[in-house]
């Protein structure tokens, strides 16, 4: 299922940038996740750690240069498709995030930071971003389902009770599954799909904790640390609900829950990302037992 769920990611995105999905045979998508999944396990694999620390090796023909490789071939693609969208767009009427952007972008002719250049990186970023995120953690979150077999019935009573009647799931009804909402952020939690997140460096001479940092010094988050630390959760090492679940079986969200991490460069599409998993796996688990 691994194509279908980065399909299904990929293709939410694609409305939001572009106002249009693609049929899962279009190449667009395609190529997309294929450049997708291939960079995403370069630039996690030991060769992107040895292009980043090695500055000598990086002309040399690795199998980084295949990240590389596809950043540009997808680059291509999106050229095209801005291109096509520029034939239809009515200034001022925006549909998607491509036309705010050349609204904008006229607006600010005088600023470098907005560029057509720009606009391409940022379709590129938000649609990686949001694409093996969200689709590894619903992998992980079926896998475990399926192991479980008693969390997903209990899941399944749940969304028949709560759906009951009803044609679709729509987002408000998490507020009615405590449970199911539970197993959602347990699965993010376990899942644990950016376990360093995303290196940050310090802007100026820093202070933290008694520990001096002076500017410039790489910050790795420890996320597999906060979320399995032990004394933050009643069950620290294995895939258990009731660590989101009050002795009331309500829903509760402990502080150490932070796969999106935390602070002001925390992740951007958190909003998207939860309504996502929510729809996707209740609507799945309602029709089918994995
Ligand atoms: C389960 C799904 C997701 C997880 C676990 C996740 C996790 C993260 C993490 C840990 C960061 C790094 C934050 C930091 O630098 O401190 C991040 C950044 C980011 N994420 Fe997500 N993400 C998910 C889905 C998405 C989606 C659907 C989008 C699409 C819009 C998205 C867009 C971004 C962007 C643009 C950033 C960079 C933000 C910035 O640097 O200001 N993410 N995400």
């Amino acid at each position: 299922p691994q194509v279908m769920f980065h399909n299904a990611a990929s293709n939410v995105i694609c409305q939001v940038l572009f106002g249009t999905r693609f049929e899962y045979d279009d190449d667009f998508i395609r190529v997309t996740v294929r450049c997708f999944t291939e960079i995403s396990k370069i630039t996690n694999g030991p060769w992107a750690m040895l292009y980043d620390s090695f500055s000598f090796i990086r002309n040399l023909p690795l199998p980084f240069n295949k990240a590389f490789r596809n950043v540009e071939t997808m680059k291509n693609l999106l050229i095209c498709l801005v291109n096509e969208h520029k034939k239809s767009r009515v200034p001022g009427e925006p549909r998607h995030f491509v036309d705010c952007y050349l609204d904008e972008l006229e607006k600010r002719s005088d600023d470098p930071s907005f560029s057509e250049d720009q606009l391409i990186m940022y379709a590129l970023d938000l649609h990686f971003a949001g694409t093996d995120t969200t689709s590894n953690t619903l992998l992980t979150g079926f896998l475990y389902l399926m192991n479980h077999p008693h969390i997903q019935e209990r899941c399944q009573q749940e969304i028949d009770k709560v759906l009951e009647g009803k044609n679709r799931a729509c987002f408000e009804d998490r507020h009615n599954m405590p449970y199911m909402q539970a197993v959602i952020h347990e699965v993010q939690r376990i899942a644990n799909t950016v376990p360093l997140s995303v290196f940050h460096r310090t802007t100026k001479d820093t202070e933290l904790m008694g520990y001096s940092l002076p500017k410039g010094t790489i910050i790795i988050q420890n996320m597999s640390s906060v979320l399995g630390e032990e004394g933050q959760w009643k069950y620290p090492h294995e895939f258990n609900p009731d660590n989101f679940l009050n002795d009331q079986g309500e829903f509760v969200k402990p502080e150490a829950f932070m796969p999106f991490s935390a602070g002001p460069r925390m992740c951007l599409g958190e909003g998207l990302a939860r309504m996502e998993l929510f729809l996707i796996m209740v609507t799945l688990l309602r029709k089918f037992k994995f």
